[in-house]
Order: structure tokens, then C-alpha cells, then sequence
């Protein structure tokens, strides 16, 4: 037991003085933490000084490089400066000039709108007054051509006064009866509103007639026909041949009517235009602008609509806006025909062919509209056959010509002398031609003349007829305008 408190004792001194130990050990190293803080604060506290220093001086290169910057900023900006100045200047002086130029526009805006107004009047009245001369002129004319002889040289019995231009002498030599007395002339004078001889030009006939085509696209109803016997002229006159010197009336009509329509564009006119060509043979109508089946050609009639207005039925009505769509149609129209001709000889010669261009114009401006319709007839041969000489076909086809054409010369003669009753509806011709003969026309007819000697007595029955119709005075035209 004794043994065993020593060794506790013995223990517990052990134990005793290893706590001095580590007690001594422990003052050491908190008295060497206090020391290493102090030296640490002398040694760190330079560095931090020269920290902070150093931060200082880290802005002020900052700063100072910024001022630099600034500076580098500064000069490159100054030229861009003095180039924005001098463009806010030019930009003023430009923005003056502008507002001079914006007060110059409106200024000259006003003028042309004062010259349009003015122009528009001018164009009415130009309207007016060309019109006026057309009446005063007649609203119906007739001009006389005479064809040139085949081999050239002029033909003894046609008479043209070189000095004027309107009379055309027939002269006839009869042996004396008694055959005692010299051989006898007898003369038949003719006045009409203009006569050309054989060597008148296709430019030189248009002429007279592109006056009535300019009053088609003023909404007056034009119609231009040739009469004649066979091979007289009449297609040379209407349609002519394919050079350009030779064209006849339609091909320039339509040129014409084209070139004007384009100007009168400028002056806020919309023009639309429908063509048709038909052909009447033996009193019945066949569409020259047809394109299907021969077998399935259809039939036609003529209506006219409540508002007066003549149509055909089935026919094709063609819209067109330029001369070559219309040139094109009229080859058509001729390709139809020589169809026709390869099957019946001659036949286009006693056949009447009508080409009709309807014109619709507008000036959405001046909210004025006008209508109208040109048409330009190819009439069939005017010759009379003797009835013994004519059987079959061919009287039928007689009868039918002869029946239209003396029907046209009633119904302008009816016109002329403004009678209640005009039978437009005898021939296909006339019913066709209503409105463009009626009062509301102007209608121009060629009288064609072939020179030969033999075909005298036709010359005469031609001239006469002709005659008859430059009697007519048909009724002032007035323009269908709205
Ligand atoms: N003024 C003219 N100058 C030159 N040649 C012409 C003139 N008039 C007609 N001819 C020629 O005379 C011939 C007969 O003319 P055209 O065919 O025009 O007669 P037409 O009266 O229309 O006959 P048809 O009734 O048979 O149609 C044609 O060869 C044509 O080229």
C-alpha cells in the first residue's frame, strides 16, 4: 500500500513538473508571439505605408494616363469637330437652299397646274373649233379617186381640171346618129369635196381624212367607206399594200388614232380600245377575227341595246392598246378572208368588209368621258350585172349587193332629208352602220373610179350615185361626251 502512494507521489511529482515545463514552454512561445507581432508590425508597417502609397500612385497613372487619353482623345477629335462644324454650316446653308427650292417647286407646281387647266381648255376648244370646221365641211363628204391605168397614161375619157380639185369630167364621143355631122362629146361634170387623180399618193388622201379620225378620238362617230366597181381601188384605198408608202387608210387611221391617244395620256386622257372586223356576204355576217374550228363557226345577229348601241353576237370584240395589235388583226382579218376566197373565187370582191374601232376615253381629272366608234368599210363591188347574165349564186349575190348598196344610198339620202323614218334595217349594211351614219356621225364615203374606157358606164352609175350622196347634209354631229 505504501509502495503504492510512492509511486503515486512519484507519479504525480513527474506529472507536476512536466506542467512547469510545459507552463514555461508556453510563457516562451506567447511572450515570442507578442515579440514576432511587434516585430511584424515594425516590418509590415513600411510595406503597407508603401501599400497604400503605391495605390495612390497606381490612381494618379490612372488619372494621369486618362488625362493622356483625354488629351490623345482631344486632338484626334478636333479635326472631326471642325469638319461637323463646317457641315452644320453647309447643312444650314443647304437647308436655306432647300426651303428656296421647296418654295420654287410649289410656286412652279402651281404654273403647271394653271397650265394644264389651260391646256385642257386649249385642247376643248381646239376640239370645238376642229370640229366646227369638220361641220361646216359637211358632215358627210365624199372624195373621189381615180385609179391609174394599169400600163400607165392617162385614159381620154376622165377629165381633171388641173386648176381644180373638186370636178371630175366623164366625156363621152357618140358618132352622130345621122352620121352627117361630126362625132359629138357629151360631158357629165361631177363636183365633189375633193377629187384625186391617178397619181395622189395613199399620204396625200390621208391627209384630207385624218381630220375626221382625229374627231373619232374626240368622241365623234366617224365612218369612211369605198364604193366602186371591181378592181377600181377600193381595197388599195382602205387597206393599201404592205410598204410603208403604200399603206392605206385603216393601217394610218389606226397609226394615227394611236400617236394621239399617247399624247393626249399627258394631258390625263385614258383611251381603251376594241376592235372587230366582220364581213357581210349574201346578207349574212362572218367574224374576220375568228381563230376556232371552221366547222364550228358560230352564227351572228345584229342587237342593238337599249341604249342604241349596235352589237353583234358571237363576234369577237378584241381589246387592244398599241397600232401593231391591231395590225395584227387586220392580217388575220385578211388571212380569213383569202380563206374564204380560195373556196369561192373572187368572192372578197362582192363582200363587204367593216372594221370597227370602238374608243372609250377618259380624263379621271377633269371627270369628262367620250365615246366613240370608227369604222371603215370595204364595200362590195358596185358593178350591175344584167339579170339574163346572172343565175344561180351569182344572182343571189347580186341581188344582195345591189340590195345593201342602193339600201345605203335610201337610208343617207332618208338622213339628209331629216325623215322620220329611216329603214336602217333593210340591209345588214345600213343596220350595221346605224350609228356611225346617224345624225351623231361624220361620215366620209370614196367614190373609187376605174379608167379604163370599158368600164365608162360603170364610172357613171358610180359617180352618179356618188353624187347623190354629196347631196346629203346629215344633221350637225355632236360629240358623245358626258
Ligand atoms: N391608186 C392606185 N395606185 C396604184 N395601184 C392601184 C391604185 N388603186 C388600185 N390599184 C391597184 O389596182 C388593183 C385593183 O385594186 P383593188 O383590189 O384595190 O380594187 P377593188 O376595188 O378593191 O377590187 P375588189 O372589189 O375586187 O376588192 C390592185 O392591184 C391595186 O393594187
Amino acid at each position: 500500500m505504501q509502495g503504492k502512494v510512492r509511486n503515486y507521489q512519484t507519479k504525480f511529482k513527474s506529472v507536476n513538473q512536466e506542467n512547469e515545463a510545459l507552463r514555461d514552454t508556453m510563457v516562451q512561445r506567447q511572450s515570442k508571439m507578442v515579440e514576432m507581432e511587434k516585430e511584424l508590425k515594425k516590418t509590415c508597417s513600411p510595406e503597407i505605408h508603401q501599400l497604400s502609397f503605391n495605390n495612390l500612385k497606381t490612381e494618379n497613372v490612372i488619372f494621369r494616363c486618362s488625362k493622356r487619353q483625354y488629351f490623345d482623345l482631344f486632338v484626334s477629335l478636333f479635326p472631326h469637330q471642325m469638319k461637323l462644324s463646317v457641315q452644320e454650316s453647309t447643312l444650314a446653308r443647304v437647308q436655306g437652299t432647300l426651303r428656296d427650292t421647296e418654295e420654287e417647286v410649289r410656286s412652279l407646281k402651281e404654273t403647271v397646274a394653271q397650265q394644264e387647266d389651260e391646256l385642257h381648255a386649249g385642247e376643248m376648244e381646239r376640239r370645238r373649233l376642229h370640229n366646227t370646221i369638220q361641220e361646216l365641211k359637211g358632215n358627210i363628204r365624199v372624195f373621189c379617186r381615180v385609179r391609174p391605168l394599169v400600163d400607165g397614161g392617162l385614159s381620154k375619157h376622165i377629165q381633171l381640171p388641173a386648176s381644180d380639185v373638186k370636178t371630175i369630167t366623164l366625156a363621152k364621143t357618140e358618132e352622130s346618129h345621122t352620121g352627117k355631122t361630126a362625132e359629138t362629146q357629151k360631158n357629165y361634170i361631177f363636183s365633189f369635196d375633193r377629187v384625186f387623180g391617178p397619181m395622189a399618193s395613199q399620204q396625200e388622201v390621208f391627209e384630207e381624212i385624218s381630220l375626221l379620225v382625229q374627231s373619232a378620238l374626240d368622241g365623234y362617230n366617224v365612218c369612211c367607206f369605198a364604193y366602186g366597181q371591181t378592181g377600181s381601188g377600193k381595197t388599195y384605198t382602205m387597206e393599201g399594200a404592205e410598204y410603208d408608202q403604200a399603206r392605206g387608210v385603216i393601217p394610218r387611221a389606226v397609226q394615227q388614232i394611236f400617236r394621239a391617244a399617247e399624247k393626249l395620256a399627258t394631258q390625263g386622257w385614258e383611251f381603251t380600245f376594241t376592235a372587230s372586223f366582220v364581213e357581210i356576204y349574201n346578207e349574212s355576217l362572218r367574224d374576220l377575227l375568228y381563230t376556232g374550228k371552221a366547222s364550228k363557226r358560230p352564227e351572228h345577229e345584229i342587237r342593238k341595246s337599249t341604249n342604241n348601241e349596235v352589237t353583234i353576237t358571237n363576234l369577237t370584240y378584241e381589246k387592244v392598246s398599241n397600232e401593231d395589235q391591231v395590225l395584227g388583226l387586220i392580217a388575220l382579218a385578211n388571212q380569213n378572208r383569202s380563206t374564204a376566197q380560195t373556196a369561192q373565187n373572187d368572192r372578197s370582191s362582192r363582200s363587204h368588209s367593216v372594221f370597227q374601232l370602238d374608243i372609250e376615253g377618259v380624263n379621271v381629272g377633269r371627270d369628262v368621258k367620250c365615246k366613240s366608234t370608227l369604222c371603215l368599210v370595204d364595200l362590195a363591188g358596185s358593178e350591175r350585172m344584167l339579170k339574163s347574165q346572172s343565175q344561180g349564186e351569182r344572182f343571189k349575190e347580186m341581188t344582195a349587193i345591189n340590195g345593201s348598196l342602193s339600201n345605203l344610198g335610201i337610208v343617207i339620202s332618208a338622213l339628209a332629208n331629216k325623215e322620220s323614218y329611216v329603214p336602217y334595217r333593210n340591209s345588214k349594211l345600213t343596220y350595221l352602220l346605224q350609228s356611225c351614219l346617224g345624225g351623231n356621225s361624220k361620215t366620209l364615203m370614196f367614190v373609187n373610179i376605174a379608167p379604163e374606157s370599158d368600164s365608162f358606164g360603170e364610172t357613171l352609175n358610180s359617180l352618179r350615185f356618188a353624187s347623190k350622196v354629196n347631196d346629203c347634209v346629215i344633221g350637225t354631229a355632236s360629240a358623245n361626251r358626258k
